[in-house]
């Protein structure tokens, strides 16, 4: 199945498909999955949770500060915001990489208990004893944001080669979509082109070059193509052509061929095929279900050789061209073609015996036609 489709619908065609689908993947994948990752990796940057730790210990350091620089602190306050300020410095990740820190614990619960124990009379010492930690806190601060933007630029480094990768990827995938379908395009042109020329010589070998009309291949085509059609086959013949084409030369009788097909053909009411089969011998294919049709196109035929009265300056019957035909009905799968026609032959030769300008037709009792 899938070689058929291969083979009906160009390899190439498949794989430039193939490749523009995947242009398109990567694009959603790009648009959907990467571009919003990144985007919120780099939002996270500024909001309340990306804040350091240090940081609001140090906010809970200063609201201490200001509590105890009020004209009447309030030293729970004060001890309060000095717990919590304790609480977001009491980070493992700050231990192990800023030295400062454990001094800095330290300085923060002994003056907690001293706050405990003599509220106001300690404000000043407090005050001075906090400025180590607030050093403390911005030596982390800096350490951290550092940490950060090499982190942030390690990530940046590595979109951007994921999204040069992604862009370079995704333009080879449509450089060779583009070229497989340039290449599908190539072979389709090249078997249009191929069957058009077959199809021109198929119609070439089918056809008579001086009339434009069938040959001897093409009525053996056309009647194996009917088999059960019951059909009239006509041979004509131009009575004392040669004569003709002696005195008015053979341009002249190539152009009586010519004109004596148009006229045939309207005889036949144009429901009739029509071959020459050489010299001046013509053969007329028509599906005829009745033998009475025959009859008719035959009457026809001659009465319009006699109307159109062609000029012939040298016919011993006459001064106009004149016809002989001879037909056959028949079944093509009761009777062969050589049958047929060596039967029409015999009509048309009897009429030529009978003096020419005639027609006969033989009507065999054996076979009996087809589907009348
Ligand atoms: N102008 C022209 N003449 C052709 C062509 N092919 C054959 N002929 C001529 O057609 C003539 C056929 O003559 P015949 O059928 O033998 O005899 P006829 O003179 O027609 O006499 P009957 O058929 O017995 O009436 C010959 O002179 C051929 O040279 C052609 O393509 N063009």
């Amino acid at each position: 199945m899938i070689h058929r489709l291969w083979e009906k619908r160009s390899g190439w065609l498949w794989l430039s498909l193939a490749s523009f689908s995947t242009v398109v993947l990567l694009v959603i994948y790009d648009m959907r999955l990467l571009t919003p990752q990144v985007d919120r990796y780099f939002s996270q940057h500024d909001n309340v949770t990306g804040h350091q730790l240090a940081t609001r210990s140090r906010v809970f350091l200063h609201d201490t500060l200001e509590e105890l620089l009020k004209e009447s602190p309030s030293p729970e306050a004060a001890s309060l915001s000095l717990e919590v300020a304790y609480g977001f410095l009491d980070i493992n990740i700050y231990r192990e990489r800023y030295a400062c820190t454990e001094s800095s614990l330290a300085v923060l619960d002994s003056l907690q208990r001293q706050l405990m124990r003599a509220p106001s009379a300690e404000i000043e010492r407090v005050t001075r004893s906090l400025l180590p930690v607030l050093e403390c806190l911005t030596d982390i601060e800096i350490g951290q944001r550092v940490q950060r933007s090499q982190t942030v630029n390690g990530f940046v480094d590595k979109a951007r080669d994921h999204q040069a990768l992604l862009f370079f990827g995704t333009l080879i995938v449509y450089l060779l979509g583009l070229l497989f379908w340039w290449f599908h395009e190539k072979q389709r042109r090249a078997t249009e082109k191929a069957s058009r020329e077959s199809l021109r010589w198929m119609t070439k070998a089918l056809q008579d070059p001086l009339t434009g009309v069938g040959n001897r291949n093409a009525l053996h085509q056309h009647i194996a193509e009917q088999p059960d059609e019951t059909m009239g086959l006509l041979l004509i013949d131009i009575d004392h052509f040669k004569p003709y084409n002696d005195c008015l030369g053979h341009p002249e009788g190539d152009r009586l061929l010519r004109q004596l097909v148009g006229l045939i053909d309207l005889s036949m009411a144009g429901e009739a095929k029509l071959y020459r089969m050489g010299g001046d011998e013509f053969a007329v294919l028509l599906s005829c279900r009745s033998r009475d049709v025959l009859r008719q196109r035959c009457v026809a035929l001659v009465d319009a050789v006699h109307r159109q009265a062609f000029n012939h300056p040298s016919s011993p019957i006459g001064p106009i061209v004149t016809l002989s035909v001879g037909g056959v009905w028949f079944c093509p799968s009761d009777m062969a073609l050589e049958q047929a026609y060596a039967a029409a032959d015999a009509a048309l030769y009897r009429v030529k015996q009978a003096g020419r300008d005639g027609w006969e037709v033989d009507y065999p009792t054996t076979p009996v036609p087809c589907s009348v």
